[in-house]
């Protein structure tokens, strides 16, 4: 079994939950409450590995009153960094949010690492009341040398499901290159911090 961590991080109401929940009960559900962080557990396999998920859903971080992202960098293995295209805020937001993934990630193989972020620029349904352009996102996606998409979690089952599956893949065959690496046994220091961390869990 292997154990996936992925944090889902965003502006407030970009769609962090809606997205989560869509992939995990391929349902989209109007409201969600926001001010608790969890974790959402759930067994699946992906091309014939049997894979434990954890999903990191935090509560808004604007009402954290700053951008302390030291335990999520910590704990995850990938991040999906959401933005409402309706909402410039949500953009600089999600910008500032990369900043800091790619700055922790100095010193760890580059190519991995960003090989594990995505980019999504949610509510396309709402292009009507477009902030963002398609091509901002793209461009600060290649500017973090990170993965990019703009969907619906609220009319998009299957892009969602794909955007999912495209980080899971990312991840697991970096752990692939990372155990070809790495002597067996040893444990990364990651999921040590992990271990002291308790966050509230979810079964979906
Ligand atoms: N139109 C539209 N609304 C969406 C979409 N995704 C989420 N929403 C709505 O946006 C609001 C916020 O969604 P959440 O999933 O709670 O957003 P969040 O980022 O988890 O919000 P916080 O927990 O407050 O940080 C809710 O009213 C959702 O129904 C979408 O793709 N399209």
């Amino acid at each position: 079994m292997t154990e996936v961590k992925l944090a889902v991080l965003g502006g407030s109401g970009a769609g962090k939950s809606a997205l989560a929940v869509r992939f995990l009960t391929r349902r989209f559900i109007g409201e969600y409450a926001s001010n608790a962080e969890c974790i959402y557990t759930k067994h699946l396999c992906l091309d014939g590995r049997q894979i434990h998920l954890e999903i990191y859903d935090p509560c808004s971080q604007p009402q954290r009153g700053k951008l302390c992202l030291t335990d999520e960098l910590h704990w995850a293995d990938g991040f999906i960094v959401v933005y409402d295209i309706s909402d410039r805020a949500s953009f600089a937001f999600a910008k500032a949010l990369l900043y800091r993934i790619r700055e922790s990630h100095i010193g760890a193989c580059k190519k991995m690492a960003e090989s594990s972020v995505f980019l999504v620029g949610n509510k396309q349904d709402l292009c009507h009341m477009r902030e963002v352009g398609w091509d901002e996102g793209q461009k600060l996606a290649i500017d973090n040398r990170c993965q990019f998409c703009e969907l619906s979690a609220a009319e998009h089952c299957q892009e969602v499901v794909a955007m999912f599956t495209k980080v899971l893949r990312a991840i697991t065959s970096n752990f692939r290159v990372k155990e070809k690496r790495r002597p067996s046994g040893s444990k990364s220091m990651a999921k040590l911090i992990n271990n002291v961390f308790g966050k509230r869990r979810k079964s979906v």
